[in-house]
């Protein structure tokens, strides 16, 4: 079995509100770029994890990988004995806000799924990707989705064009509790969204009167980010600019995927950046009514 664990961009993200156990309530449109992690998982008597990849490093020390944890949990709730080698090959920084963590889990739960012959449907591994970490139902997916409560309720995304998507990094780690912590200000109304858009222009013109309320307490705790955003304005054909999730991976759209993969060979060498288009969903793929029921 090979999933591939694509990285999360939010396109944009408003805090509406805070849960009394302090988790906030959001809004956001998020989608998934043609860059990932790839997750292997084979037959095996025992759970194994072998990690490999530019961006395994900070990982290697860590017992607690959100793939095992994913195996462990989706064998409890099917009753059977956690049994593979999974094998893991790291692209995505870690701590960068696009989720690679929450995409390597969700990429477990789909590979060990069919590997363990269980036949669960989305939403029934939905649940469970939801006790991983709240962007793990989104990453399940791995499509176009609107995301709100913490995560857990998704919806179908506007008609998504098209559009080249550069993504950077400046090679520091954030921490996603830290930055929603440093948040302050009111919160934000929840968007009005259109039922699609024709051109990227026109999406980066809509997505402009929106924003990410994680960018400002980022960027206090993490300078680099206000450099990012500034060298991603100044790619040529960059419609918007803005980082993604609690940071400090900063994405840009540009009106086609080969451009993008062009101007992300501009950008600094020290930096972890990529250039290219969406992740290829299946031609008509939407969103069911069951998908859309999976809220916990
Ligand atoms: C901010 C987002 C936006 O997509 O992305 P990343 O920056 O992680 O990529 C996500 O909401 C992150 O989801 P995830 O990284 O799975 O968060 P979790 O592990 O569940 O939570 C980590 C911590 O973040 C805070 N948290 C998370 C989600 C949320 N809706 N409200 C919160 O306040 C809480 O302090 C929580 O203890
Ligand atoms: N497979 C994994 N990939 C990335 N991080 C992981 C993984 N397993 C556990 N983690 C832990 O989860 C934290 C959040 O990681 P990640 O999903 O990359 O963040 P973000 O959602 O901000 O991009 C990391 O700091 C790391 O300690």
């Amino acid at each position: 079995m090979i999933e591939a664990a694509p990285a999360k961009v939010n396109l944009y993200l408003h805090c509406t509100g805070r849960r009394g156990d302090g988790y906030h309530l959001l809004d956001s449109l998020v989608v998934f770029a043609g860059v990932g992690d790839v997750l292997r998982a084979a037959p095996s008597k025992e759970l194994t994890l072998a990690l490999d990849g530019p961006a395994a490093g900070p990982l290697t020390a860590e017992a607690d990988n959100l793939v095992l944890r994913a195996a462990r949990l989706l064998a409890q709730a099917a009753g059977m004995p956690a049994a593979a080698a999974l094998a893991l090959t790291k692209q995505l920084p870690v701590a960068s806000g696009i989720g690679g963590g929450s995409a390597d889990a969700a990429a477990a739960l789909r590979a060990l799924n069919g590997l363990w012959g269980l036949g669960w449907a989305e939403a029934r591994l939905a649940v469970l990707a939801a006790q991983i970490g709240a962007d793990v139902p989104v990453c399940l997916m791995s499509r176009p989705c609107r995301m709100e409560g913490i995560g857990e309720i998704l919806s179908p995304a506007p008609q998504i064009p098209d559009c080249g998507l550069v993504l950077a990094n400046p090679q520091v780690a954030l921490s996603t509790p830290s930055v929603f912590r440093a948040r302050n200000g009111a919160f934000s109304a929840r968007a009005a969204l259109p039922g699609g858009w024709p051109s990227a222009t026109a999406m980066a013109r809509d997505l402009a009167l929106l924003r990410n309320d994680l960018e400002a307490p980022a960027m206090e705790l993490c300078p680099p980010v206000a450099e990012v955003l500034a060298a991603l304005r100044g790619l040529p054909g960059c419609l918007l600019a803005r980082m993604s999730g609690s940071g400090a991976t900063c994405f840009a759209l540009l009106a086609e995927p080969a451009a993008a993969t062009n101007a992300a060979r501009s950008l600094p060498e020290s930096w972890w950046r990529w250039g290219g288009g969406f992740h290829a969903v299946a031609p008509g793929a939407r969103l069911t009514k069951a998908d859309r029921d999976c809220v916990p």
